[in-house]
């Protein structure tokens, strides 16, 4: 496998935009709370799990959270917390929140969840047909959202490798389920495969940005991608395109 640049290159410029964002819900937090905002007993208490101060910062820059969001499928759901900041910033909207998990877990009041294991196309099946209504009528999601990660062995390489092949099964989702216009928000792992990763959000998205959350630890590899406005790519682009070598991409990149 050819060597692929380290992540520092992949923090250039003229790459994704990286950013690190103070957001007004999270000082609002801060002001509520003494310590550690993201680890404090009350938080926890109200959320699920600490993952949800992530997305908090990711909608606060990103506002992924739209009067155009309302199919939602939230990939790796348990134990269900971004599932609970979706619904609190969705409001009165009229919306749809999947959740699926390759392990057990509860619904989120409101939601909506099924078992199954994102890199299986059996999964990918469920996902459409639960988006399918009455009329048989596919209605193609707005918002992609994956907070997945295999069980972390502590090494960073195999944990990389690991979550790209649930970064990979979230794109493919994207590519066969995303309506033209619509988000995506996936966490990765830093590694020698994310420029592959960046390389084919460009082909899918028109803007894509990285972004490390202040409430993500510093010394922790996880990152997150998010993509905006799937393009159109009008038939012109095959999924096998998308999962072609570095050079091959670039070319797409330029069609
Ligand atoms: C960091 S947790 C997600 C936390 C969640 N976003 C929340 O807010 O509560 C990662 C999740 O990814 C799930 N996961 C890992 N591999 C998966 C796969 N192949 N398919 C579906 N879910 C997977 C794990 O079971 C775990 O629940």
């Amino acid at each position: 496998m050819k060597s692929l640049p380290t992540f520092t290159m992949f923090l250039k410029p003229t790459h994704f935009s990286f950013t690190r964002h103070k957001s007004s819900s999270l000082k609002k937090h801060f002001q509520k709370v003494k310590g550690d905002p993201f680890n404090n007993k009350k938080r926890g208490e109200f959320y699920r799990s600490r993952a949800a101060f992530k997305l908090l910062e990711i909608d606060d820059k990103f506002h992924i959270f739209n009067k155009h969001c309302h199919n939602i499928v939230d990939l790796g759901f348990a134990p269900g917390a971004w599932s609970q900041v979706a619904v609190e910033r969705l409001g009165k909207n009229d919306f749809t929140i999947l959740g699926v998990d390759i392990n057990q877990a509860t619904p989120y009041k409101g939601c909506h969840y099924i078992q199954g294991d994102v890199t299986k196309i059996s999964t990918h099946s469920k996902i459409r047909e639960f988006f399918t209504d009455e009329d048989g009528l596919i209605q193609p999601l707005d918002l992609i959202m994956s907070d997945m990660m295999v069980n972390c062995t502590g090494h960073d390489h195999y944990d990389h490798v690991g979550n790209m092949e649930l970064c990979n099964a979230g794109l493919i989702l994207a590519f066969n389920q995303l309506r033209v216009g619509g988000n995506m928000v996936m966490k990765v792992w830093q590694g020698s495969e994310l420029k592959l990763l960046e390389a084919r959000m460009k082909v899918l998205f028109t803007k894509q940005y990285a972004f490390k959350p202040q409430s993500s630890r510093s010394e922790s590899s996880e990152l997150y991608f998010v993509g905006l406005g799937r393009r159109d790519l009008q038939y012109k682009v095959l999924l096998s395109d998308l999962f072609g070598d570095l050079e091959d991409i670039h070319k797409l990149q330029k069609q």
